[in-house]
């Protein structure tokens, strides 16, 4: 018998099938050919949400969830935070390696060289109410950037997918400061192209009037370091929907909107700044154990933010990182006085039975906000924070999907669950009551 095959025995038929096992993975479309009848349509999968199903092949990121292991193209994250820088990283996740000087000086002018918005787009964010929230404001203006860039549509061009994406690295910082600038009332801020990546990003958002913003270099590393963290993790929800949307061939600046959108929900990257209102809303950390017991089975929704993972069943690596980046941000800016009930929230919860039977540990949002919030940004803000870097790894992700001759337009199928075929009932003869 074959070695690596899967035999299937199909008790309806009796009949026997071998179906091949490539990197430990069946092809689910490989159980069509089990059927009970010729017009049958085949065994298919089913599977909500993803539980158990690789959407693609990758050869960016890779997670070992049990160990908590997160590497880009190999390198392990703990080492391209503690040496690297994020258009270094970012440079590694787009070519596959590391950059000599030459590369790195050139990936930074050309991404220096985008970072302007054409005038109107300041327009287009004006027109939004002075409450809205900035993760809105964002992905609806990337997903306008499309009809700024119509030369976008060639995603088979190399050369044009290359300066979209070197786009969207480029302005996503110049939009997250406007989005935070409109929302506080406040003029936007032109980039200032000397500065770096992130240096240039905290002067927008932080300047006022005419004085030139002096960022600290601590604050300038930690937020670099941030953003390192932050910049892929193969194929969470937004870079799924980023892919799902890319595989009908439309624009990059569109397909980001939606990684944008998904981003923004609590589940996902609008965790941290679920997490933060959280730590308000318990308040003082003798009210810890009475929440800890509120959100144990999910009781009214409720559930711990920045908990849990569906990949990391130990602690995720990056929070590991950000409570030492965090210690770092404290003795700039005066520790958070939350930081006190994260601890605490922290250390009940890794010791109660709900949590370790499941497997729950901190995941990279539970202390990110709490940096956010001593470098004072507001809640709002800490998704766009995500938002910033993740964009390097959905333009990557997205790439690679154009890329790869496997891949056709994202359609799942469905078990249908509705009526049966019937003929349409006239108004008269419906019940009215
Ligand atoms: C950048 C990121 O996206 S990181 C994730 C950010 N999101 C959060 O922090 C939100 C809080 N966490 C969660 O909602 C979930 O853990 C997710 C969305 C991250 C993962 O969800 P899933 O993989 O679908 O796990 P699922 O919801 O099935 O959880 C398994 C069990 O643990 C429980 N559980 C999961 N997370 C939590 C939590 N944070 N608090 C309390 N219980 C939880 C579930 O209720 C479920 O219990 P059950 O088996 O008794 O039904
Ligand atoms: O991988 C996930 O499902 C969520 C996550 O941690 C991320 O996107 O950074």
């Amino acid at each position: 018998m074959p070695k690596d095959t899967l035999t299937i025995t199909d008790n309806r038929t009796g009949k026997t099938y071998e179906v091949p096992i490539e990197n430990g993975c069946i092809r689910t479309n490989g159980l069509r050919q089990i059927k009970v009848s010729e017009d049958d349509f085949g065994l298919m999968g089913y599977d909500p949400a993803f539980l158990n199903t690789a959407n693609c092949k990758s050869a960016i990121t890779f997670i070992d969830g049990d160990k908590g292991i997160l590497e880009y193209r190999g390198y392990p994250i703990e080492q391209l935070a503690e040496r690297s820088s994020f258009l270094e990283v970012a440079y590694l996740l787009l070519n596959g390696e590391l950059p000599n000087e030459k590369q790195i000086d050139e990936f930074k002018y050309l991404v220096t060289h985008h970072t302007y918005v054409h005038e109107n787009i300041k327009t287009f964010m004006d027109g939004f109410r002075y409450d809205a929230h900035p993760m809105s404001m964002l992905s609806s203006t990337v997903a306008a950037l499309s009809g700024f860039y119509p030369d976008a549509k060639h995603t088979k061009d190399e050369r044009s997918r290359r300066i979209q994406m070197t786009r969207l690295i480029a302005k996503m910082p110049t939009l997250a400061a406007f989005s935070y600038r409109h929302s506080m009332g406040l003029p936007y801020v032109y980039p200032d192209n000397d500065l770096s990546y992130v240096g240039n990003f905290l002067a927008m958002v932080r300047k006022i009037g005419t004085t030139t913003y002096k960022v600290h270099p601590t604050l300038e590393k930690a937020l670099d370091v941030l953003f390192i963290l932050h910049a892929d993790h193969e194929q969470n929800c937004s870079t799924t929907s980023v892919r799902t949307v890319g595989s009908s061939e439309v624009d990059p600046f569109s397909a980001v909107a939606s990684g944008i959108a998904a981003l923004y929900g609590p589940l996902h990257g609008g965790a941290n700044e679920a997490v933060l209102r959280m730590l308000r809303e318990i308040g003082h950390v003798s009210k810890v154990p009475e929440f800890i017991k509120s959100v144990k089975g999910g009781e009214g929704g409720s559930k711990l933010m920045g908990f849990g993972h569906r990949v990391y069943k130990s602690y995720d690596p990056r929070a590991k990182v950000i409570k030492r980046v965090a210690d770092e941000v404290f003795e700039i800016t005066g520790k958070n006085p939350l930081l006190e009930i994260a601890v605490e929230l922290e250390r009940i919860a890794l010791q109660d039975e709900y949590f370790v039977k499941r497997k729950l540990y901190p995941n990279v949002d539970f202390y990110s906000g709490l940096i956010y919030e001593a470098m004072g940004f507001p809640v709002e803000m800490f998704p766009v924070l995500f938002a910033i870097p993740r964009t390097v790894g959905w333009v990557t992700q997205w790439e690679e999907m154009v890329k790869d001759s496997e891949q056709k337009i994202a359609r799942p199928r469905q078990i249908y669950t509705g009526s049966k075929r019937r003929d349409y009932v006239p108004m008269s003869e419906r019940s009215q009551k």
